[in-house]
């Protein structure tokens, strides 16, 4: 059988590859031969980056028209390149820009989708993908029909492995005439966010509800600071507008893996745990003896969360 190309749709932020893309890269190359697919203008260390975590070829757009207009010259050059190449499988990650350009692109291909994959493997000629539902259940999916599969895969569902390569540029037509174009980008306002980015920090300190009211968030940031971590949030309180939309976790929210996550007042329902529950280490503080999310926790502390984290910020700090 011949080798299978394993296409990945990568996404710059700040002019560097975004780790998720980084992870599709360790996917395709277990699938077959991996390329990445970089419609942006990057320089040679975003080819370099790609080459090391296994792309055996960068397909490279350069054209400016990729930052100027949002997703429809991306879609138009994708189509062309499909036709052209003939890939087996193209993998997005699950951010907003890849759920625009995804969602477009099977539409003008007229294929079907897996979304929310946490798993890709081939079985035989099929494509099979896991996919989780809340926390509860998880399916095995396939794809039928002709090449290529279409499949958008969670965030953290495979790691981040430098593998030393080189790639092959093979540079990509631009496909469509900016004059077409009907989206275009306006402007591009940074989110200021103090701390490590939350998909990435290696200890989380989360609240939920149990924090009773929105100023006691800075109990968790004082705890947060000490351990070198990130705040995060359950739904319900970002629904209440305690902290903004950008914390929450779950299935809703953000997938976090972090070595240590720290539960304050927050229940554990599925749909939390949905975005947690694989993280290392879990402990939770909560004053219900029977709250579901010591179930999963591998520390339980039963008590009013609003004096347990100022204790344990303070012993940490005398440190
Ligand atoms: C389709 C769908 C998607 C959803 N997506 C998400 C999602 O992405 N993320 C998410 O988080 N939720 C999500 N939810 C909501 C989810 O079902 C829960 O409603 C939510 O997670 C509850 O948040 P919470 O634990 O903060 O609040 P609660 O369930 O109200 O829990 C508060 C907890 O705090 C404890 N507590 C109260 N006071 C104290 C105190 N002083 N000290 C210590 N403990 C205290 C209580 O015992 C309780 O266990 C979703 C729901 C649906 C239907």
């Amino acid at each position: 059988m011949a080798t299978r190309r394993v296409w990945v749709w990568t996404e710059l932020t700040d002019g560097a590859p975004q780790r998720p893309s980084l992870e599709l890269l360790t996917a395709a190359r277990g699938l077959g031969e991996a390329a990445a697919v970089l419609l942006a203008p990057a320089g040679a260390e975003v080819i370099a980056t790609l080459g090391a975590h296994g792309a055996a070829v960068v397909y490279h757009g350069d054209d400016a028209i990729y930052t100027q207009y949002a997703v429809e010259p991306q879609v138009a050059a994708l189509a062309a390149l499909i036709a052209a190449e003939a890939p087996d499988l193209l993998l997005f990650p699950s951010t907003f820009t890849a759920r625009d350009v995804l969602a477009r692109l099977a539409g003008r291909l007229g294929a079907g989708v897996i979304a929310n994959a946490t798993s890709v493997r081939f079985e035989g000629e099929r494509l099979t993908a896991t996919v989780p539902y809340a926390g509860a259940y998880q399916a095995s999916v396939t794809l039928e029909g002709s090449a290529p599969y279409l499949v958008q895969v969670r965030p953290k569902a495979y790691p981040v492995e430098p593998v030393g390569g080189q790639a092959e540029v093979r540079p990509v037509a631009t496909a469509l005439d900016p004059a077409s174009c009907r989206v275009r980008v306006v402007e591009t306002v940074p989110q200021v966010a103090e701390g490590p980015n939350l998909e990435e920090a290696e200890v989380i300190v989360a609240g939920g509800r149990g924090l009773g009211k929105a100023e006691n968030f800075r109990l968790l940031e004082e705890l947060a600071r000490q351990l070198g971590g990130a705040v995060g949030a359950s739904r319900a309180v970002v629904d209440a507008g305690w902290v903004p939309y950008s914390y929450q976790i779950g299935q809703t929210g953000k997938t976090v893996k972090p070595n240590l996550y720290i539960a304050c007042g927050i229940s554990g329902a599925i749909q939390h745990l949905a975005g947690m529950k694989g993280s290392k280490h879990v402990i939770a503080i909560n004053q219900d003896p029977d709250a579901a999310i010591f179930e999963i926790a591998d520390l339980g502390v039963v008590g009013d969360v609003l004096t347990i984290v100022p204790k344990l910020t303070e012993r940490l700090a005398g440190r």
